[in-house]
């Protein structure tokens, strides 16, 4: 059924009489027609309607322009009795779920009513009158309703016919709107046009679909500009974002490693150039440097070798404890000699694809023989030239090192590549890599010794503003066994203490404190220790001492202190006069003796019931000498000379014997420093009041109380 829709009102208006009578009487219905389209302000003719020349009745004649909306309906009904009831069509339209009789009402959720008529027994009668009737109809204002969806075609017309709307419209849109609008659409109104004669809708349907297909088409157009803006928006953020992440990457020191990854998993290695860094920057290691001056001649002048037929070693290894100045070593060579210098850490060779060392070790070859002479500087190289272990678990674990040993073989000792490895634990590494052809110059890098460690603290006192009073060759003394990295440090501290306290330069006074905070640990001021706690530690402490001051063969004290450093409530530092290479029996003993004299203190002084575990340390310390004696260095008479590593594999008759020779010892030094005690309680317990007012005591002022004179007050 067709109906106006409710908004629009008909152009001409007619009672329905007239309509009736027209119906009924053949007249012409050419000005029907006329009047009609005069108010359509479009001069579209149906395309299924050709241009008739019969006389047309024009609805004003029929008197039907007042006819209503409601009207044409109950119009229809008189016509047609029975047409609208059988298709139980409502009066106003519904969406219909269902599939239609034609395929134009299931496109369009409304039967043809046009089609309907003409095929009608009425339309064979007064076909003319009703076919004008229908045509003009059809230039009233409907709206297709549709089926809940919309097709696109339709959509495309109804936007078609917007867009020329726009264009065409009476507000002015600018030209470049216009231009838009009316842009070839190619295709699009190609098919919207082709749709709409193929669907043969009527011509005053056509302007909705193409209103539709315009206002789709625009909002739609909008849409999808919004969504690329935004995509581009958003796609240009995270380009930026990225570009800052892999600039932190390559900056930040602790993510950018030595290996510049490139594809995959292969990576370039970036060399090193370390021009600033000469054997003038590394002290107290003057052996090491004597043996490294050849190899730095080598690499300045290889010609000079190679002219005398002289082979230089490819692989040279550095051996000695943290911090001694191997890396600095290696660097110092490079910078000496001037070339490229590739520095890449064992661990860092590993990672957890297989296969990444190996590609890894044969780029760092590579590159470095392209850029030879040149020194590649393997650090922890017990990490990656460790024991090859065979084991079904860890069948890879070879590969890294295998391709280091290929790499090694493969290429010719005077190619002015030369290799060196650093490890502390040279025990650790494989025997095929320290065989000769490889790494086969060792160069020790030990601890320095007092003399080596004041000219370590002299060049780091250097690069700070220190007072004329500090002594360097003193803290040296005090430093037994620091190595360049620790003695670094301590100086570091020193200025820093300084800088905390306001002082100008640095003095002894920080010197000291840092030593202490290295040896002992830092101090632990907050903690409230309560009198009976700090009277035990005092006597605890003061045993320590009388049993080193009393003890032959036992170090020079250093520093007493009650003052909680670390993990400990109290404690008692030694230093030897000067560094000791070999130490005695007696020496051994001796420090097993100081050992025992806290517990023995405490014994004496509060008795066997209120002895503390403050001694644990000191008897893990104690015992630890003892088993080194009886099992290492054959210090047992009844055992003798034979050394046993892994105690855990011996018979239990050995092993009890073992026990009892380490029981022995350590019962005789616990009587020795009773006694010592008891000798000299008189001091003992001086100084331990003088500890209880002092907190710390140095050596000299442990001297001044124990030879029973008065400390100045601080
Ligand atoms: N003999 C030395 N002379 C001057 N400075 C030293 C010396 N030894 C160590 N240092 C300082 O300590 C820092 C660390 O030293 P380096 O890394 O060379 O020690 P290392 O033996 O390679 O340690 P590790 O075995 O842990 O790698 C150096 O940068 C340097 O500042
Ligand atoms: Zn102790």
């Amino acid at each position: 059924m067709f109906s106006l829709s409710s908004t629009v009102q008909p152009q001409v208006t007619v009672p329905l009489s007239h309509l009736i009578n027209a119906f009924h009487s053949p007249k012409s219905t050419s000005s029907v027609s006329a009047s009609v389209s005069q108010n359509q302000h479009r001069d579209v003719v149906p395309e299924h309607e050709a241009p008739s020349s019969e006389p047309v009745l024009s609805l004003r004649d029929l008197g039907l322009s007042e006819l209503k909306i409601g009207q044409i309906d109950q119009l229809v009904d008189y016509l047609l009795p029975g047409f609208c009831k059988g298709k139980n069509i409502s009066s106003h339209w519904r969406t219909s779920h269902v599939s239609a009789q034609s395929f134009f009402e299931n496109k369009y959720g409304y039967i043809d009513v046009f089609s309907t008529l003409r095929s009608s027994c009425l339309y064979r009668r007064h076909s003319r009158t009703l076919k004008s009737i229908c045509s003009d109809l059809q230039y009233w204002p409907v709206f297709i309703q549709t089926r809940g969806f919309k097709t696109l075609k339709s959509r495309t017309r109804r936007l078609q016919s917007t867009s020329e709307r726009l264009a065409e419209s009476q507000y002015i849109a600018p030209s470049f709107v216009k231009g838009f609008l009316l842009r070839d659409r190619g295709s699009d109104v190609e098919t919207l046009d082709k749709l709409m004669k193929t669907k043969n809708i009527p011509e005053a349907h056509q302007d909705a679909f193409k209103t539709g297909f315009a206002e789709g088409f625009l909002k739609a157009q909008a849409l999808t500009q919004k969504t690329n803006d935004s995509l581009r928006r958003t796609r240009l953020i995270l380009f930026v974002l990225l570009l800052f992440g892999i600039y932190g990457l390559l900056k930040n020191p602790f993510l950018s490693v030595r290996f510049r990854t490139t594809t995959g998993l292969d990576s370039a290695v970036d060399p090193v150039q370390m021009k600033n860094v000469t054997f003038e920057h590394v002290k107290g290691v003057e052996e090491a440097k004597q043996e490294l001056q050849e190899v730095v001649e080598f690499l300045k002048n290889p010609q000079k070798f190679t002219v005398l037929g002289g082979k230089l070693p490819k692989g040279i290894l550095l051996v000695g404890p943290p911090g001694t100045g191997k890396t600095l070593l290696a660097r110092a060579v490079a910078g000496e000699a001037d070339v490229p210098f590739y520095y890449a850490s064992g661990s860092e060779f590993d990672e957890m694809f297989v296969g990444v060392g190996a590609s890894r070790i044969r780029n760092l070859f590579r590159e470095a023989k392209a850029n030879a002479p040149c020194v590649i500087f393997i650090d922890e190289l017990d990490s990656v030239g460790g024991k090859r272990i065979e084991s079904p678990m860890h069948p890879y674990s070879r590969q890294t090192i295998n391709q280091l040993l290929a790499e090694m073989d493969g290429f010719k000792p005077n190619e002015g590549v030369i290799i060196i490895g650093a490890t502390n634990f040279p025990e650790a590494l494989d025997n095929a890599l320290i065989r000769p052809g490889r790494f086969d110059m060792q160069v020790t890098v030990p601890r320095p010794d007092v003399k080596g460690r004041t000219e370590i603290l002299k060049w780091y006192l250097n690069k700070i503003k220190f007072d004329q009073s500090v002594d360097p060759e003193i803290i040296a003394r005090g430093t037994v066994g620091f190595s360049g990295a620790e003695l670094e440090n301590l100086v570091n501290q020193a200025a820093l203490k300084a800088a905390v306290d306001g002082k100008e330069m640095v003095t002894m006074k920080e010197l000291e404190f840092s030593k202490d905070k290295i040896l002992m640990g830092p101090e632990r001021r907050s903690v409230e220790i309560d009198n009976k706690n700090k009277t035990i530690t005092a006597y605890h402490e003061s045993g320590h001492a009388i049993i080193a001051y009393y003890t032959k063969d036992a170090m020079p004290i250093n520093k007493a202190t009650i003052m909680p450093r670390g993990p400990t409530l109290g404690h008692v530092s030694l230093l030897p006069e000067n560094d000791r290479w070999n130490e005695t029996r007696a020496q051994l003993l001796a420090q097993m003796d100081v050992s025992m004299g806290g517990r023995v203190a405490e014994e004496l002084i509060f008795g066997t019931d209120h002895i503390t575990t403050g001694a644990s340390s000191d008897f893990d310390n104690a015992t630890k000498i003892a088993k080194r004696m009886v099992t290492k260095f054959g210090m047992s008479e009844k055992l003798g000379v034979m050394t046993y590593s892994d105690t855990g594999k011996l018979s239990p008759e050995t092993q009890s014997a073992i026990e009892q020779e380490i029981r022995i010892l350590l019962r005789d030094s616990y009587e020795r420093a009773k006694h010592i005690l008891k000798t000299h309680a008189k001091e003992h317990k001086n100084l331990a009041e003088a500890l209880l007012i002092y907190e710390t005591l140095d050596a000299k002022e442990i001297q001044i109380v124990l030879e029973g004179k008065k400390l100045d007050l601080r």
